[in-house]
């Protein structure tokens, strides 16, 4: 019992969802000053986590025969056989309702359409067609897993801002990085199951190129929030400071010290995302005029 619960889980990518819903409780908290309402805050992140379980469900059902193909994704439970394709369609079908169920009861009608193209747009348009047909596919399929931000923001205000859309933006180009790293380090992998990732169609020199671009890229269009005053210095210096690590992984890359440094790069990726959005958040409590900044300091209007 208490092991198909574990394949139940592993079915839902526990620890990329944790990611994408703490990007969207992020951009709920920078929607507003102060605290944003608990109803959205609740019942969005309820919503965004289900439909991004569902979303990666769905991606272990369309994917089984590459999956069981792969070394890394081998002990998935369907490549193994411990869960049977007729459970994983209910269970990511029930996970998928009980999400837009959930947003337009108690969030909005807009998160929830949002929302419902990002499941569809990574689970239908990404994992069915883009990830077999071209190794721009990450790129473009990137966009699914750069909505959080997004749908935090409009389960809290039920509208979109362009502050929200450079958020997404910014894990929009962080999503090369993160992955063509791990891709270089896995590419026997891809070729051997046939998705043209782009370390197997265009090989590693010109992938690891493309990864110092892109994070060229990210280090600009993190700086938009600071541009654009959304955020201030105690976001700017923490943004410049892991963008510099980032840069840093991205330049050796290009004649990495051994065969597992990609594998390096593509962790410093996932706390790298996870800190930044740390930092847009303690500097909207510390940026004059937001509520909190109000409580700690009263005199300051
Ligand atoms: C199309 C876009 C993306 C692709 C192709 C991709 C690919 C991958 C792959 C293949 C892994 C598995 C690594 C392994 O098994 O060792 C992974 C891990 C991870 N990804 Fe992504 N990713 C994408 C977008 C995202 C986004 C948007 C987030 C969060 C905002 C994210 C967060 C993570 C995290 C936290 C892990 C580590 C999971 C673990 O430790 O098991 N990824 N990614
Ligand atoms: C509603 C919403 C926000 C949806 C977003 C869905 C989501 C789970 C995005 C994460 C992206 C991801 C893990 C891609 C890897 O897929 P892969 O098939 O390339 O990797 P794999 O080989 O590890 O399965």
């Amino acid at each position: 019992m208490m092991g198909k619960w574990r394949q139940y889980k592993e079915l839902t990518k526990p620890r990329v969802v944790a990611l994408l819903v703490f990007c969207a409780v992020i951009g709920m908290f920078l929607a507003v000053p102060g605290l944003p309402p608990l109803r959205a805050l609740v019942f969005g992140s309820l919503g965004i986590w289900l439909a991004s379980a569902s979303a990666a469900a769905f991606n272990h059902l369309i994917d089984q025969r590459i999956d069981r193909i792969m070394q890394r994704t081998a002990r998935r439970p369907l490549a193994t056989g411990q869960l049977q394709p007729r459970q994983v369609w209910i269970f990511a079908l029930i996970l998928g309702l009980a999400s837009m169920l959930v947003l337009c009861l108690w969030v909005n009608r807009l998160t929830a359409l949002l929302t419902l193209c990002s499941l569809i747009g990574y689970a239908v348009i990404y994992t069915a067609y883009l990830k077999r047909a071209t190794p721009q596919n990450i790129v473009i399929g990137g966009l699914a897993g750069a909505a959080p931000p997004v749908l935090g923001w409009t389960a809290v205000t039920g509208s979109l801002h362009p502050f929200a859309l450079q958020l997404c933006l910014i894990i929009f180009v962080w999503t090369p990085p993160h992955f063509w790293a791990l891709a270089i380090y896995r590419r026997d992998d891809y070729a051997r199951a046939g998705i043209p990732m782009l370390p197997v169609t265009h090989g590693l020199a010109y992938t690891r190129w493309l990864v110092l671009i892109y994070t060229l890229l990210l280090v600009f269009v993190t700086m938009l929030p600071v541009l654009t005053g959304m955020s201030g210095l105690v976001y700017f210096a923490g943004a410049l400071i892991l963008g510099l690590g980032f840069l840093y992984y991205a330049v050796r890359l290009l004649n990495p010290p051994d065969e597992v440094f990609a594998m390096r790069m593509f962790k410093y990726s996932i706390i790298y995302l996870m800190a930044l959005f740390a930092f847009l958040l303690i500097d909207h409590w510390t940026l004059p005029g937001s509520h909190a900044a109000l409580l700690f300091r009263p005199d300051a209007t």
